[in-house]
């Protein structure tokens, strides 16, 4: 029985970082940050810290589903999004038990797709026989992918290198299924702000924002995106939403923090309470 005085919740599928700076762990205190209940299913577990990953466990296909089916049954999913995905058996699972409840394309929960395939140090976060799988299997299901630029060059070939290129980059994702494609442009070399691409096949919307010049970015992909998700469980359009993810993820880097002897993350806590550390 659905509770009225419930909170709006988010479900994300992706891996854990051990570092607590990237994945579901900035995730979950994004999707708090923004007033929404966090569930997750973990696909991995990574052994990693701000220097990079040097261990990465799947957890088995099933037990993804299981979890899905598990929060999904009960709790409910007001939107969902995945980040590290391992596999291509990972993919399938997760696929069918977003079928299962609806979430995607042809059912109504929304469906963030970020495809995450590396780690900002280039460790490997996909196998790389799960490129199909994302491509024709979980694109078509997407409301929305989130690739950077590296993720676009790995997915499409296209080598994307000035903000003009971003508009053949996002139709060449949309070529493959997704009703939108974000197009990130963290990555673009040389370019004085971060101007990001939003396309859903006519209409194209720009996303302009500041570019700081801080090297603490880790999780900027997976905080954006999570910001987005949590818009979309309160029921906001795709514009607006990644409106608002953008909003959310400028404010975040402005205030990202030095953490180990790597690069620091992008910060949550701006909008719970103001810098106390
Ligand atoms: N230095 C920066 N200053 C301001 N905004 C930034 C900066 N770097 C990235 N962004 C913004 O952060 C968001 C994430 O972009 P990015 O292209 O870095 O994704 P990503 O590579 O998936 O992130 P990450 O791998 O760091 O988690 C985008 O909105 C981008 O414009
Ligand atoms: C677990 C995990 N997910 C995503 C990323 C990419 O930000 C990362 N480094 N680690």
């Amino acid at each position: 029985m659905h509770d009225e005085t419930a909170p709006p919740t988010a479900l994300t599928i992706a891996g854990s970082d051990s570092g607590g700076s990237a994945g579901m762990h900035a995730d979950l205190r994004t999707f708090f940050a923004c007033g929404v209940h966090g569930t997750t299913a973990v696909t991995a577990v990574t052994v990693q810290n701000t220097v990079g990953v040097t261990g990465l466990v799947e957890i088995p296909p099933e037990t993804v589903a299981a979890q899905i089916d598990a929060v999904a049954s009960d709790i409910g999913v007001g939107a969902a999004k995945t980040g590290v995905l391992a596999s291509a058996a990972t993919i399938d699972a997760v696929l069918d038990a977003c079928d299962r409840h609806g979430i995607g394309r042809g059912g109504r929960t929304p469906f963030v797709v970020d495809p995450v395939a590396a780690s900002r140090s280039g460790e490997p976060l996909l196998r790389t026989d799960a490129l199909d799988a994302l491509r024709h299997r979980a694109f078509p299901r997407a409301t929305l992918v989130t690739p950077n630029l590296d993720e676009v060059r790995l997915l499409t070939g296209i080598d994307a290198r000035t903000r003009e290129d971003l508009l053949d980059a996002a139709k060449a994702v949309h070529a493959f299924g997704p009703e939108w494609v974000l197009i990130k442009s963290g990555h673009l070399p040389d370019d004085p702000e971060c101007v990001d691409l939003l396309f859903n096949g006519t209409e194209s919307i720009e996303l302009p924002g500041p570019r700081y010049a801080t090297e603490h970015t880790h999780g900027a992909g997976d905080v954006f995106a999570s910001a987005i998700t949590a818009a979309l469980a309160k029921g906001a359009s795709m514009p607006d939403a990644v409106r608002g993810g953008k909003r959310f993820v400028t404010r975040s880097v402005a205030e990202a923090y030095p953490l180990g002897s790597g690069v620091g993350p992008v910060s949550t806590f701006w909008r719970i309470s103001p810098r106390s550390y």
